[in-house]
């Protein structure tokens, strides 16, 4: 039995002042374990919707259930909550911080999150760390690194609170296609290992490899 992570149903977008809908009429469900790519040209819409299932947009119309809450009617600090403990975000810039160390990079997410007690940050980072190959990087600053592995790095920073959900947009688009593979490698095995991932990107050929493809043209979402 498959168990529902997010259900969207009727959910159409529109940014303030603009005259139309960026997204249109979406129905969407991901379940817990999906590996769920995206694809669609540029300025279909993919980032708009990846900005709405992270919770950082509200939708226009429409309805958003994660984890069986309704999004739409929780007040703006129980939506930031969710947004802190059920979503990892990992961005094609890595957005890391520059003058913090890599422990301190991924530890961040945690710093948000008052549930989890300081002394277990050291464990969490270190678990998140070796998830993605970099626990002999700790001590080093993102500049030491190379670009897949600072990928590596925001996709621990991702992981470390242990989210319902990743949230990948063009992880790779900065990468060269030797170190692409890499990544996407590292994303297939973190979904084998049960994450739910949910991710954007160009490339079709990776894109296939997801368990499910879902096409964003003008708006419209289809499977
Ligand atoms: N903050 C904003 N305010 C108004 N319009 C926006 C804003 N952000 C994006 N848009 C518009 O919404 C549409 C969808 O943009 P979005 O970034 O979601 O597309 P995308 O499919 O992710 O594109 P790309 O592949 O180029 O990143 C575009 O027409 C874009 O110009």
């Amino acid at each position: 039995m498959e168990t529902p992570l997010i259900q969207i149903h009727n959910l159409s977008f529109r940014y303030p002042k603009a005259s139309q809908d960026v997204l249109n009429n979406i129905e969407l469900q991901i379940n817990q374990g999906d590996y769920l790519a995206i694809v669609g040209t540029s300025g279909s819409g993919k980032s708009t919707l990846l900005s709405i299932l992270g919770l950082i947009n509200p939708p226009s119309q429409g309805q958003y259930r994660i984890l069986g809450k309704d999004t739409t009617r929780l007040t703006a600090r129980s939506v930031a909550q969710l947004k802190n403990r059920e979503i990892g975000f990992v961005f094609q810039n890595f957005n890391l911080l520059s003058h913090l160390k890599v422990c301190d990079n991924v530890a961040l997410p945690l710093s948000y999150n008052p549930q989890i007690r300081r002394r277990d940050y050291r464990q969490k980072v270190q678990a998140a760390l070796s998830a993605v190959g970099m626990q002999d990087y700790a001590r080093r600053y993102p500049d030491e690194l190379s670009g897949g592995q600072q990928q590596r790095v925001a996709i621990a920073r991702a992981l470390v609170n242990e989210p319902s959900l990743i949230l990948a947009d063009e992880p790779t688009g900065n990468l060269d296609s030797a170190t692409s593979e890499q990544i996407f490698a590292l994303l297939q095995s973190l979904n084998q290992q049960g994450k739910t991932i949910c991710l954007i990107t160009h490339d079709m050929d990776y894109a296939r490899q997801a368990k499910r493809l879902c096409r964003i043209q003008d708006g419209a979402l289809s499977a």
